[in-house]
Parts: C-alpha cells; sequence; structure tokens
C-alpha cells in the first residue's frame, strides 16, 4: 500500500531532499504551503507522514516546526534525517548579476547567506518566500512581473526550474546542515535500538528559585544526557516559558521512564514527542546503577521488602 507523505513544497525544497532519505520509492507527496499545513495533513490524516525541518547548525531550533508539535493534537517523531545545506543564486536564463535588485528565499536560507550578499550585492533587498524553492519556481513560470530577480535554492531545484546559476556556493558557512523529522500519528511505541533519542517538551515549574534546576535534576538523578535543550515562550504572557529537550536514550529504557514520570509529578506540562533511532548510530552511554537491570533489580528487592522477605 503506497502512503501519503507531505512536506514543504513546492518541488526542489532541502525539505524534499529530507524526505527522500526516509520515504519509500512509491510513497505519494503532498507538497504543502509551510510547515503547519503539513503537520496539519497528518492529524487530519489526509497524511501518512510528514517530514519537517527541526534544527539548523547555524539557525538553531526551527520555531514553527518546535511550537507547532505541541501546538493542537499530538504527533511524534519517527526518524531524523540530516541534509547538508548548500545555496546558490539562481536566475532566469540571461539575468546578470549586477541587474539583481531584490532576492527571495525562506527566511533560513536568507539567514545562511545574508554575509555573502551583504559583500556581493550590498544593495539587494530581501523578499521572504514560503520555502527556497517556491520563488524559484515563480520565476520560472510566472508570467507576471515579480518583485525579486534571483533566488536562494538549492542546486537540484534551480536546474529543475530551468534556472541559471548566477553565482555557486554562496552559504556563509559551507558545513552547515539541517537534521529534519519524520513526524506521525501517535502510535504503540517502538522497540529500543540502543542508539536512540527522545524528544520532549516540558513546562518549567512555577516561577520560583531553582524551578529550572529540579526540571534538569529529573534527567541527572537517572543518568539521561540532554543532546539539546531550547527555551520557548508560552505565548500567553512575557517571562513564561517551556523547554524543548532531546535526551539520549529510549522512551522503553527505565532510566528515561523514571525521569519522564518524574517530570510528569512536578511539571505543569509534559509532551512526548518520540523515542527514535539517533541519526550517528552512536550508542548511549548508560551510566553505572542506571541500566534496566539496575532498576529491576531494585524493584524486586522494594517488593521483597513489602513481602516481608528482606528486613
Ligand atoms: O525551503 C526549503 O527548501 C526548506 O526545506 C526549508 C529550509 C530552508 C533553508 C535551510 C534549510 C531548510
Amino acid at each position: 500500500m503506497t502512503s501519503t507523505w507531505a512536506f514543504l513544497g513546492p518541488s526542489g525544497t532541502f525539505c524534499e531532499m529530507a524526505l527522500q532519505q526516509v520515504a519509500p520509492d512509491n510513497a505519494r507527496l503532498e507538497p504543502c504551503q509551510d510547515v503547519a499545513t503539513a503537520l496539519d495533513r497528518v492529524r487530519e490524516r489526509v497524511a501518512d507522514s510528514a517530514v519537517v525541518p527541526i534544527e539548523n547548525s547555524v539557525e538553531g531550533g526551527v520555531n514553527a516546526t518546535l511550537d507547532n508539535l505541541v501546538a493542537s493534537a499530538p504527533l511524534v517523531i519517527a526518524a531524523e534525517v540530516a541534509v547538508p545545506v548548500t545555496f546558490v543564486l539562481a536566475g532566469r536564463p540571461g539575468t546578470s548579476l549586477d541587474r539583481v535588485r531584490a532576492i527571495s528565499t525562506h527566511p533560513h536560507a536568507w539567514a545562511q547567506c545574508r554575509g555573502w550578499v551583504h559583500l556581493n550585492l550590498p544593495e539587494a533587498s530581501y523578499v521572504a518566500g514560503t520555502s527556497t524553492s517556491a520563488p524559484a519556481r515563480a520565476l520560472a513560470e510566472s508570467d507576471d512581473p515579480l518583485s525579486f530577480e534571483a533566488v536562494l535554492c538549492n542546486p537540484l531545484a534551480a536546474q529543475r526550474y530551468g534556472l541559471e546559476v548566477l553565482a555557486g556556493g554562496v552559504a556563509d558557512n559551507p558545513d552547515a546542515v539541517t537534521r529534519f523529522v519524520q513526524v506521525t500519528r501517535p502510535g504503540r511505541v517502538g522497540e529500543p535500538t540502543g542508539a536512540d533519542k527522545t524528544t520532549l517538551m516540558v513546562q518549567a515549574p512555577h516561577d520560583r528559585a531553582g524551578a529550572l534546576l529540579d526540571m534538569l535534576e529529573q534527567f541527572s538523578a537517572r543518568g539521561v544526557n540532554l543532546s539539546r535543550i531550547e527555551s520557548r515562550p508560552v505565548g500567553d504572557s512575557l517571562g513564561r516559558y517551556r523547554f524543548s529537550i532531546d535526551v539520549e536514550g529510549h522512551i522503553r529504557e527505565e532510566r528515561v521512564q523514571a525521569a519522564f514520570i518524574g517530570l510528569h509529578r512536578t511539571c505543569p506540562m509534559v509532551r512526548f514527542l518520540g523515542s527514535y533511532p539517533r541519526l550517528d548510530a552512536r550508542p548511549v552511554v548508560v551510566p553505572a546503577g542506571t541500566s534496566d537491570k539496575d532498576f529491576i533489580v531494585a524493584r524486586a528487592w522494594v517488593a521483597d521488602i513489602l513481602a516481608g522477605r528482606t528486613i
């Protein structure tokens, strides 16, 4: 049976390149206007999965994704993918570089090429695009006059839409990587691989000294290592934050469950956002005293006490 995959479109985005790494060959593709629409397609059961950007090595977390994952009906991350992001400046065939007055692209792409533009086209202004390939397609297909003459997109998109590369290698950081995730509706949680990651969103306990430390202690007390933590405003008033966190380990592991139970007891909001294999497949180091076996043995000891078998 074919599955339907939503992504940030149109064809030619970095998101589509990420999707190609995880989707089956016969997947039906559903290009969307923005990240929120792609995730809603999964909630509405129009799509089985969505592939969306979550973190960039230059810009950090992708807020549209981090916030949307906790905004409405629950979704979970099933897999992660990294895509090296390389940009070209492209225009309609025959466009000369010194004629470029305005450039359109996705805000994340603009942020990653700003230095090059400042140096090489200091007069050029920026026109926000919904993705890197949306303005590329518009340049190629629109008969109307556009408010820009060039786009920043990946070399494949320039080729796909028949645009001419006016300059290559325009990224300020040539090693930039964006991490994308495959998102699905929640189901029975799969088995751990030993090299897994778990994503969650937590609202710290109420405003008081040490609240953040107390939250972090839930992880450190169980030997659970954090690989990413970012604060996001809750949105209803100034000064209220929740934390988007990646931890090393799987929700089927005892120490991760113990940390989740601790958070649930002490924090106003905790949302599980998926346990999935780590991109680098590096096995998680489990500190002494926090393995599943350690928990099972300790629980059996308490059971013995309760049954009067141990004093
Ligand atoms: O617009 C795209 O091509 C995307 O997939 C979003 C994006 C934009 C810039 C860097 C990484 C991802």
